[in-house]
C-alpha cells in the first residue's frame, strides 16, 4: 500500500492508493474469482495467464489479460518491465491429481520450473510479496482428524509434490532473499459467484462437484466414482469442499498479513467437515431435484482417503471468516453456474 498526503508537508489529508497486484492463472476458475473481488475493491489489476485452462472470458474487460506463459522467461522480463507490481498472487498450475501420476513430467516443469521463474523475474523487479496456491494433497494420508498446519507432508501423488517443492522453495527464498510469502493449502475448491458470472469451467472436467453436475444436466452419461473401498463411512473418498469465494477472501487479508510479518507463511484453508462422494452426491441430487445416475469404477492412483482440513489458523491470524461453509449452498451456487454457463466447453 502507498499513502501520500495531498499536501506535502503539511498533512492534511491521507489518500490511500491500492496495491497494484499480477494474478498469475487469473483467467482459471479460482484466480478468476479472485480477481473479481480484487476489482470489486478497486485494486489494479493484471492478469497474466496462458489460456491452456484459462477462459478469456472470465476476465473482466477492464483487467489487462497479458497470454503467456511461465516457461517463457522473456514474457515475464516484460510483464514486469511494463508494470510496477506491489504483490503476486499465483494461480498457475496443472491441478489433476490422477493425470499428474501418468504425466509427471509436465506437472514438474510446469509447476515447478514454471514458478522458479516467475520468482526469478520478481527478484529481478524487486517485487517481494506473493501468494502461493498451495494444496490439501501435500499432506498425504492423515494421522489426524482434522489437518492442521503442523501436520507431516508425505504427499502421495506428483502434483502434491509440485507444490510442496514450492512451498520448500518460498521458505528458503524469503530467508536468502527476503521474499514475503504466503502458502494457502486449499482443501477442495467447489462452488461459484453468487453472479452467476464465472464459475468452473475447465476441459477436460475432472472435479467431482461439477462432474456430478454435469451428470445432473445429462451432458454425461453419468459420475464415475473412483472407488468404494477406502476406509471410510461408505467407502468413497472423503473431502472438505469450501466455497471459492471464501478462498479468495483469504488471499485479501494475506496481504495486510505479508505487510506485517516478513518470512514464509502457511494456512490450511477448509470448512473442517468431510463429505464422502456419495454424501455429495445426495446433497447434489437434493440441490437439483434430480436423480444423478453413477457407478463404481476403480481407484484413481494417488487418491488419499480423506482430506478435512483444521483452518484454526487462518481464522485467528487473518482474521478469517468463511462466508458459505454449508455444502448445499456451495453446490447450489456451481449448479446455478452449471445451469447456464457464460463460457467454456458447456456454454451457449
Ligand atoms: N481447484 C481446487 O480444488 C484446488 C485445490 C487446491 C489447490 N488448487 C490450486 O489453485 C490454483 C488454481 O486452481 P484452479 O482450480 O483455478 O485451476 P485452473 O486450471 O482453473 O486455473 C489455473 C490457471 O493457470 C493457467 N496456467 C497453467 N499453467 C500456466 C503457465 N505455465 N503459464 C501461464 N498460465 C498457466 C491456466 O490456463 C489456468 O487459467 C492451482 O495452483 C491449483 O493447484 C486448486
Ligand atoms: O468424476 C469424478 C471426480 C472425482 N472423483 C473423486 O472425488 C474425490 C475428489 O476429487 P477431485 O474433485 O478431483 O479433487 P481432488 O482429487 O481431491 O483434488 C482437488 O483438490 C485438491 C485439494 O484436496 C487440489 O489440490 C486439486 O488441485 C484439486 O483437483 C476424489 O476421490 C476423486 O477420485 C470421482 O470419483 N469422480
Amino acid at each position: 500500500m502507498l499513502y501520500l498526503t495531498s499536501r506535502p508537508g503539511k498533512i492534511k489529508r491521507i489518500i490511500k492508493l491500492k496495491s497494484k497486484i499480477l494474478v498469475c492463472g487469473g483467467a482459471g476458475y479460482i484466480g478468476s474469482h479472485m480477481v473479481r473481488q480484487l476489482v470489486e475493491r478497486s485494486y489494479d489489476v493484471v492478469v497474466f495467464d496462458n489460456l491452456s485452462q484459462g477462459n478469456a472470458a472470465s476476465v473482466p474487460s477492464t483487467v489487462p489479460l497479458i497470454e503467456g506463459d511461465l516457461l517463457n522467461t522473456d514474457a515475464l522480463a516484460r510483464l514486469f518491465a511494463e508494470h510496477r507490481f506491489d504483490a503476486v498472487y499465483h494461480f498457475a498450475a496443472l491441478i489433476a491429481v490422477g493425470e499428474s501420476v501418468v504425466a509427471p513430467d509436465i506437472y514438474y516443469r510446469n509447476n515447478v520450473v514454471g514458478t522458479l521463474n516467475l520468482l526469478d523475474a520478481m527478484r529481478k523487479a524487486d517485487v517481494d510479496r506473493i501468494v502461493f496456491s498451495s494444496t490439501a494433497a501435500t499432506f498425504g494420508n492423515p494421522q489426524t482428524a482434522l489437518i492442521a498446519e503442523s501436520h507431516p507432508q508425505n504427499s502421495l501423488n506428483p502434483y502434491g509434490r509440485t507444490k510442496l517443492m514450492m512451498e520448500q522453495v518460498l521458505a528458503d527464498y524469503g530467508h536468502a532473499f527476503g521474499i514475503r510469502s504466503v502458502c494457502f493449502r486449499y482443501f477442495n475448491a467447489a462452488g461459484a459467484d453468487p453472479s452467476g458470472e464465472i464459475g468452473e469451467a475447465h476441459e477436460p472436467e475432472t472435479h467431482l462437484v461439477p462432474n456430478i453436475l454435469l451428470a445432473a444436466l445429462g451432458e454425461r452419461d453419468m459420475l464415475d466414482i473412483n472407488g468404494n473401498d477406502y476406509d471410510t463411512r461408505d467407502g468413497t473418498c472423503t473431502r472438505d469442499y469450501i466455497h471459492v469465494n471464501d478462498i479468495a477472501s483469504a488471499h485479501l487479508a494475506a496481504l495486510d498479513y505479508m505487510d506485517a510479518n516478513p518470512g514464509a507463511h502457511d494456512f490450511n484453508l477448509g470448512n473442517g467437515n468431510g463429505f464422502t462422494i456419495m454424501e455429495v452426491l445426495e446433497a447434489a441430487e437434493k440441490v437439483t431435484g434430480r436423480k444423478i445416475p453413477y457407478r463404481i469404477k476403480p481407484r484413481r492412483e494417488g487418491d488419499a482417503a480423506t482430506l478435512v482440513a483444521d483452518s484454526s489458523r487462518a481464522k485467528t491470524l487473518l482474521g478469517w471468516t468463511p462466508e458459505m461453509p454449508d455444502i448445499e449452498m456451495i453446490i447450489k451456487t456451481a449448479w446455478d453456474w452449471h445451469q447456464a454457463p457464460k463460457y467454456g466447453p458447456y456454454a451457449g
